[in-house]
C-alpha cells in the first residue's frame, strides 16, 4: 500500500476532526482522574504503614492482618458503590488493602490443595492480592508450622486423607480459621496467627469430638467433613473463638 493511498484512508485533517477532539478531552479528563487517583493512593499507602506502626499487633504473636477490618473497609465501598461497579471495585478494593497490608510487611501464603491446586491458588491470589507472595507447597503440616512461627498464613483444602483442623484444636490451637474459599460451603480455609478480637463476624467453625458442634437452639449448620470422630462443621451459632465449644474461627 503506497503513502498516497494510506493518506486517503487516514487524512491528516483527522487529528481535527469532532471525535478526535471529543476522544482527547475524554483521555485529558481521565489523565486528571488518574493524578488523582494516584495522589490519594500513595496518601493510603502512607496511612496504612503509619497503622502498622501505631496497632499492638504483632507486639504478641499475631499478624498484622485485620480480617474484621479488611471486611469493614470491603462493606463500606460495596455499600456506597453504584450497581453497575460493585463487582470492580470490590476487587480493587481487595488489592488496595492488599497493597495496604503490605506496607507493614509482606504477607506470605503457603497453599495447600493437592486436588485442586489451581483453584486454590486463584482462591487465594484473589483474597490476599497481588502484593502477597504466594506459593504452594506439598505438606499441610508444613503450611501450619510456617504459619504457626509467624512466617505467614496457610490456605489449606478440607481434603479427605489429611484432617489438617484437627490440629487446630491441639498443637495448631494458637491459629485461627479467618477465611473459607469455595462459597457456602468451603473447599479451603485460611488459617493464621490472628489475632481472635480481630477474627470476621461471620459462620464460626467448630471442630469438636463426637460430631456435635454444640450450637444454641435453631442455629444453622454446615457438617463440612468427619474423621476419627472430629467434625469440621460451620455455625450460625455465636459462639465464641477458642471456647469450650471448639470454636476454631470465623470466616467472612
Ligand atoms: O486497619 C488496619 O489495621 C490496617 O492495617 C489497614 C488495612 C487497610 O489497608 O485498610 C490493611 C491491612 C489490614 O489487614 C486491615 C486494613
Amino acid at each position: 500500500m503506497s503513502n498516497s493511498t494510506l493518506h486517503q484512508v487516514w487524512p491528516e485533517s483527522a487529528a481535527d476532526s469532532p471525535e478526535h477532539k471529543a476522544l482527547a478531552a475524554l483521555r485529558a479528563q481521565i489523565d486528571a482522574v488518574d493524578d488523582q487517583l494516584l495522589e490519594l493512593f500513595q496518601k493510603r499507602l502512607d496511612l496504612a504503614g503509619q497503622v502498622g506502626r501505631a496497632k499492638d499487633a504483632p507486639t504478641g504473636p499475631h499478624t498484622k492482618l485485620r480480617p474484621d477490618r479488611e471486611k469493614a473497609v470491603l462493606a463500606h465501598v460495596h455499600g456506597r458503590a453504584a450497581a453497575p461497579h460493585k463487582e470492580a471495585v470490590t476487587g480493587l478494593w481487595r488489592e488496595i488493602v492488599g497493597w495496604g497490608l503490605a506496607q507493614q510487611g509482606q504477607l506470605k501464603v503457603q497453599v495447600w490443595s493437592p486436588n485442586e491446586p489451581a483453584r486454590a491458588f486463584d482462591g487465594a491470589r484473589q483474597r490476599f492480592g497481588r502484593a502477597a507472595d504466594i506459593r504452594m507447597v506439598q505438606d499441610a503440616e508444613a503450611a501450619l508450622r510456617f504459619a504457626s512461627d509467624g512466617g505467614g498464613v496457610a490456605v489449606l483444602a478440607v481434603n479427605n486423607d489429611t484432617p489438617w483442623w484437627i490440629g487446630l484444636r491441639k498443637e495448631w490451637a494458637h491459629l485461627s480459621v479467618f477465611e473459607g474459599f469455595g462459597g457456602e460451603v468451603p473447599s479451603a480455609f485460611a488459617v493464621g496467627p490472628i489475632d481472635p478480637a480481630a477474627l470476621p463476624g461471620g459462620r464460626r467453625v467448630v471442630v469438636s469430638a463426637g460430631g456435635d458442634a454444640g450450637d444454641g437452639a435453631g442455629a444453622r449448620r454446615w457438617g463440612l467433613h468427619t474423621h476419627h470422630g472430629w467434625t469440621l462443621a460451620l455455625t450460625e451459632a455465636r459462639i465464641a473463638p477458642g471456647g469450650p465449644e471448639g470454636c476454631v474461627g470465623a470466616v467472612g
